[in-house]
């Protein structure tokens, strides 16, 4: 395991650890014996990751003496949902979850989400452990502490700030991932570049390519550099008072497509934060605050990997026109957690590598920059 890297979360006493390398699963059973003495664990994966994963996960628990149980769940983002939550509060119930236990989210953002906020709210608190196994989850979810699920209102309206006690992102289970998924992860791995890191997009075009195709060194820098990134702006605004809203560029655009294509298949989260940047970025050009080349290297980029970047690229779009329209978005968008006083809050940019928060956007700009998307 010669190029595991480790990068700390400095946040008093809840700080934790993110290890990062290819094998570093196997760390999981000394992990949870050195922070949880109880020695019990209950795993919560779904039922793709559970197929090819949980037997490793599981081994290294019973290596370390770690008594175990695993509950799996069924894929995809209908899971971050009232009902999938009650039954795994349910499960976790019927395994009589103790305070002291350690909840292990073995998954996607999805599970790590989900997980995390039954972790935060069984028995009024567990603690828990992040094993991510997308790229998405490597790069942004598993770190920071948002757990929660989505409602009939919009995305992740119900949770909690809870957070992980380690994390575990073992960089070569990412080479069972569907190609699709990879690319959405790289999305948020993109974000990084184009909110505060010029030359992490720099970095990104010329080693992307050779990332999406399984690079495993490129794999590891990419989530090196970008946990870094959010463990720092974690560290100094937790609960997202101010800086922290920088890591929604794209989201609020990219919700709104989430939540008008229903939380399905269609739109995977990254797909709707790659769009969501795409009109970030249009949107602080047409504002005069942004050269124009940067939003067309922007888009350019994560078009040329595969990623979607207009609403014409989302499956089904021909179908979606009613649900797709600009003002049903712009509807969406009010159930944002960032609007004050009733107004947007949008995350722009001056150029690659600096974005700012602003609720300084007329909506006609809003309006106009979806409607030539
Ligand atoms: N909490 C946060 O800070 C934060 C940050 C970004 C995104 N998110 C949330 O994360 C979710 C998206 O997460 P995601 O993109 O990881 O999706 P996901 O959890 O749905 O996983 C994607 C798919 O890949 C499968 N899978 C997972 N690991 C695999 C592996 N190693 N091999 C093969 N298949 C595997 C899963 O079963 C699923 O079908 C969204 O709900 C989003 O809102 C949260
Ligand atoms: O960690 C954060 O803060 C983020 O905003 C990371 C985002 O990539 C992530 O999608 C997050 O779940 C969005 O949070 P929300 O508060 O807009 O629901
Ligand atoms: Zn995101």
């Amino acid at each position: 395991m010669a190029d595991a890297v480790t990068v700390p979360v400095s946040l008093g006493e809840r700080a934790y650890d993110i290890h990062i390398g290819a094998g570093v699963i196997d760390r999981l059973g000394a992990g949870v014996r050195d922070l949880f003495p109880r020695g019990r664990a209950l795993i919560v994966t779904d039922e793709h990751v559970a197929a090819l994963h949980l037997d490793r996960a599981r081994a290294s628990l019973a290596a370390a003496g770690i008594a175990h149980e695993a509950i799996v769940l069924p894929p995809g983002e209908g899971s971050k949902s009232f009902p999938v939550l009650e039954r795994l509060m349910s499960r976790l119930l019927d395994h009589r979850i103790e305070r002291r236990d350690a909840v292990v989210a073995l998954g996607g953002g999805v599970i790590g989400d989900l997980a995390g906020f039954a972790a935060a709210i069984a028995k009024r608190g567990v603690d828990f452990v992040q094993v991510p196994t997308t790229l998405l989850s490597q790069v942004d979810s598993s770190v920071g502490g948002k757990t929660g699920i989505n409602t009939a209102h919009g995305k992740n309206l119900v949770g909690a700030f809870h957070q992980p006690r380690l994390v575990l992102a073992d960089i070569a289970l990412l080479e069972t991932l569907p190609k699709r998924e990879l690319l959405a992860g790289y999305a948020e791995v993109v974000k990084y570049g184009l909110l505060g890191d010029a030359d992490f997009f720099d970095w990104l075009e010329a080693h992307g390519p050779a990332l999406v195709a399984g690079d495993r060194t490129a794999r590891i820098e990419a989530v090196r550099r970008s946990v870094t990134a959010k463990a720092g702006i974690v560290s100094r605004d937790e609960r997202e008072t101010g800086e922290r809203a920088l890591l929604n560029l794209g989201h609020t655009f990219g919700h709104a497509f989430e939540a008008a294509t229903g939380f399905g298949p269609r739109l995977l989260h990254g797909e709707g934060v790659a769009i969501g940047m795409r009109l970030a970025f249009d949107l602080s050009v047409r504002l005069g605050l942004c050269p124009g080349q940067d939003a067309v290297r922007a888009r350019r980029h994560m078009a040329a990997v595969g990623l979607p970047v207009a609403a014409a690229d989302i499956e089904g779009a021909a179908d979606l026109a009613a649900e797709l329209a600009p003002a049903a978005l712009i509807e969406h968008m009010a159930q944002d957690k960032k609007v004050k006083d009733g107004k947007l809050t949008f995350i722009l940019a001056r150029r690659i590598g600096d974005a700012f928060i602003t609720q300084d956007v007329p909506i006609e700009a809003v309006d106009a920059v979806l409607q030539a998307a």
